[in-house]
């Protein structure tokens, strides 16, 4: 056990029932015999007299004129030292003061730890909009403020914010969208480069907290109250405003009061859930994390440890307060702010130096119908969960899930130039360490996201950026204000204030819902998705037959594959149910395990515990086989079982075979007769389609048969033409072997002229010409020599014969081969 838990032991929980939070004294009500009654008739002490050197503005003066009370009005010099406040808020004399804080503490040694979170059983504290007190609430909430921002929540919103100033300004806001602050060129390093310009969500001037709370922080708040992490951080240089926007003082309320304010009326407004609220205040000082809400009688080191490592880190030992009512969150504010350590610099008369983060842990889950622990029912019988450190509380019961997130609210010491003093020259050491590594944190991070890289992130670099890697890497909405001073005197550390909010609007966030969830929420929620599936099917199944005509083979596919995955899931679901139900059962019938893991284990505890628990399921599994053999041997009910043993095992097996006759129903009602319709219509849209097939085919086979035919026609004709030719040309040599024709001068006609001889040719059937050779040899004298010898330069001359044959005019007929007359 850690020393968390033996501190413990010596403070006995006093538990309070649920109903009577609201009436009963809270935590610090409770012991106002042993706290001083000033310090709680102080509530605003928390941003009292703050003051810092430089001028303030015109306006600002007007308003503080009228205020005589306000603790800005002494700013125009020194401020006289203010009694109730050195006692509320010690100072960090020369050497940071002992952690011992009998004496300066405003606690007595012996307050008691009655809200320590670990110490009260969650179910007895929680809050709901019954027991917020109207004091405890701000008032309406403006929807429209609380929408703001909806938009950019994967970027990281980064206001300005600017102090009031008397002494001339060296930037001036520009108008319009986005909002940009610019500096004068006059005060610009080189009058040749342009100034610098930068833009922002929001830039905030003046003295009003209320603006800049609704301006930077609202929605952030809303955001936790809705489940997701979210982060508000203040950044400048020092005595630039930073503690001032953040706590403010009792005129003007900064983010951390007004936000508190807001969760309760958050609660107020939500009658549907119920809230178990814990807060933790600590603070990073000279790279050691101090317990800012730590007992002073406590004799444990105050120092905080961070554990685990990326996204699953955790503080331990911490100290969680639960607070069921403002006034109780104020107590604890008071009791931080007091043990914070600031000391008066050079820059500003109360210089906060260190890091301070003040964070409320919430969670929620709906009201059941019932209040009360033993009304509701815990899950797991037996003494409350052993404590998580940053782990659930509350649990998820009946089926109700619950939802957690936290809301950092983070005041960072200011960056600073030396200074003579040689224990601040070492602080601002520190601090100027871990802003410059919050700085390359946030480079790198932008860089990444803006390059789509993994670059190493050196989060381990510092402890702040150890702290916050998990909300850094984007599981939250961080909202980030800077703050800085106008004067001349500054311009350097305004630019590198408003370079690295310049840098910090790159990081990429994706922040998510924390919910929690217990057997019975999964089985509650698993009923519930059955339920809705049922419904789902039985709503497609009255669907269906109305439809099949009208449907495509193709949607029925899909319609069949949707039921096909609804009755899979609704299978899934039940054997899951029945897997945990019967877990259930068997925990709850066997004593609680030794082996329970305690959260407040060292690592080197874990494992160990780990390794006995591995070594007991090797036993259990070896037990488990031997028995299970045994089983397989024997019937499952002797013969002379009692009876009501028989029943037990007739209703059992009675249910499964109902669970069995479902999913095979199921199967056969929404599986297996679509399927078979299915076939059988894909099938007749196939037939179909090949038969149409089969009739293209038949069709294009007939007209192929009937081009080979004409081609084949069209080979004769060519060989018949081509035979033509060669009988004519034999018939020309003939003619001419006959004298008929010569290349002597013209001789007077004969008795016969060439028609003649040919017709008497034909008269008298001299079919048989001689051959090709026989006709060429005699044509030398043909008369027709001359158009022969165009025809040999040409043999293909006969087949590029013009359609228009002007040789039709002497067609005449021969006989070839005896066989037929050839038409010439
Ligand atoms: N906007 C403002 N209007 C009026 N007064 C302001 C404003 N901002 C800061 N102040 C005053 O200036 C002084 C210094 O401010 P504050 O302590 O908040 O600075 P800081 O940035 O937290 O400094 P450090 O880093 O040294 O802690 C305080 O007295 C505070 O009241």
């Amino acid at each position: 056990m850690t020393t968390d838990s033996a501190s413990r032991t010596v403070r006995p929980g006093t538990f309070t029932p649920r109903r009577q939070v609201s009436h009963r004294p809270s935590a610090s009500e409770g012991s106002v015999g042993r706290i001083p009654r000033t310090i709680l008739s102080t509530p605003g002490n928390l941003g009292s007299a703050r003051k810092y050197k430089s001028k303030l503005s015109i306006d600002a003066r007007a308003r503080v004129s009228h205020r005589p009370t306000s603790h800005l009005s002494p700013v125009l010099c020194t401020p006289p030292k203010n009694k109730s406040y050195d006692a509320s808020r010690p100072k960090t004399p020369t050497t940071p003061r002992s952690r011992s804080r009998g004496a300066e503490s405003p606690y007595p040694s012996d307050v008691p730890s009655e809200m320590d979170v670990t110490q009260v059983d969650p179910e007895e504290v929680l809050v709901d909009y019954k027991t917020v007190g109207a004091g405890d609430i701000s008032g309406e909430i403006d929807e429209a403020l609380l929408l703001q921002d909806r938009g950019k929540e994967d970027k990281v919103m980064v206001s300005i914010r600017i102090r009031p100033t008397t002494s001339p300004a060296a930037w001036e806001v520009t108008k319009g969208q986005p909002r940009g602050i610019k500096l004068f060129p006059q005060y610009g390093r080189s009058t040749l480069s342009s100034p610098p310009q930068f833009n922002f969500d929001e830039i905030l001037t003046g003295s009003e907290n209320k603006p800049v709370y609704n301006a930077v922080a609202r929605s952030h708040v809303c955001a936790a109250m809705d489940g997701y992490n979210a982060v508000v951080f203040a950044y400048g240089q020092t005595a630039s405003g930073k503690t001032f926007t953040l706590s403010g003082n009792e005129e003007q309320p900064g983010i951390i009061p007004r936000a508190m304010k807001d969760v309760f009326a958050c609660i107020r407004r939500t009658p549907s859930r119920e809230y178990l609220l814990r807060c933790s205040y600590l603070e990073i000082y000279n790279e050691t994390i101090q317990d800012l809400l730590a007992p002073p009688s406590s004799t444990t080191s105050h120092i905080v440890e961070i554990h685990g490592s990326g996204s699953n880190v955790w503080l331990s030992p911490l100290r969680e307060e639960v607070v069921t009512s403002l006034k109780g969150v104020r107590e604890v504010l008071e009791r931080g702010n007091a043990n914070r350590r600031t000391a008066t610099t050079n820059w500003n008369e109360r210089s906060s130096r260190s890091h301070s983060v003040f964070r409320l842990v919430i969670e929620s889950r709906e009201r059941g119908e019932s209040m009360g622990s033993a009304a509701s029912g815990r899950s797991t019988p037996g003494p409350p969960r052993p404590p998580t450190p940053g782990g659930p509380r509350l649990q998820a019961l009946g089926g109700r899930s619950v939802q957690m997130s936290a809301l950092s609210l983070i005041d960072l010491a200011g960056s600073e130039k030396a200074t003579s003093d040689r224990e601040r020259t070492k602080e601002g050491k520190y601090i100027n360490q871990s802003l410059l590594t919050l700085g390359t944190v946030i480079g790198t991070l932008a860089d990444n996201a803006a390059k789509h890289k993994a670059d190493y992130v050196p989060f381990r670099n510092s402890k702040l950026t150890r702290m916050l890697q998990p909300s850094l890497s984007g599981n939250a909405r961080i909202s980030v204000i800077c703050t800085i001073n106008p004067d001349t005197d500054a311009v350097g550390e305004s630019t590198s204030t408003l370079s690295f909010a310049q840098r910090i609007k790159k990081v990429q966030l994706s922040a998510k819902k924390g919910e929690l969830m217990d057997t019975e929420a999964l089985l509650q929620r698993y009923r519930l998705e059955i339920e809705d599936l049922k419904k789902k099917l039985a709503e497609r199944e009255a669907g269906s037959p109305a439809k099949p005509g009208q449907l495509s083979a193709q949607e029925k596919l899909e319609e069949s594959k949707a039921m096909k995955d609804l009755s899979a899931r609704i299978r899934q679901l039940t054997k899951l149910i029945l897997t945990s139900q019967t877990v259930e059962e068997r925990e709850a019938s066997r004593p609680a395990s030794p082996a329970r893991v305690d959260f407040d284990m060292t690592p080197y505890q874990l494992q160990q515990e780990l390794l006995a628990a591995r070594r007991e399921i090797e036993t259990k599994s070896t037990q488990i086989l031997s028995l299970e053999a045994a089983l397989l041997a024997r019937p499952e009910l002797p013969p002379d079982a009692p009876e009501d043993s028989k029943d037990r095992h007739i209703a059992k097996q009675a249910k499964t075979i109902r669970e069995l006759e479902i999913i095979v129903a199921g199967y056969e009602d929404h599986l297996g007769e679509p399927l078979r319709a299915v076939r059988e219509d894909v099938e007749r849209e196939w037939e179909v389609k090949l038969e149409k097939e089969a009739k293209l085919r038949r069709e294009k086979e007939v007209w192929a048969e009937e081009l080979v035919k004409q081609l084949e026609k069209e080979r004769k004709m060519r060989n018949k033409l081509e035979e033509q030719g060669r009988v004519l040309a034999a018939f020309v040599n003939k003619f001419d072997a006959l004298g008929l024709g010569s290349d002597a001068p013209h001789t007077p006609p004969r008795s016969k002229n060439t028609y003649e001889v040919f017709a008497e040719r034909q008269k008298t059937k001299l079919g048989s010409f001689a051959s090709s050779d026989d006709f060429s040899s005699n044509a030398v004298d043909s008369p027709m020599r001359l158009q022969l010898s165009h025809i040999k330069g040409h043999p293909n001359l006969l087949e590029q014969m013009p359609e228009e044959d002007p040789w039709n005019d002497l067609s005449f007929e021969v006989e070839v081969g005896g066989k037929e007359n050839i038409r010439y």
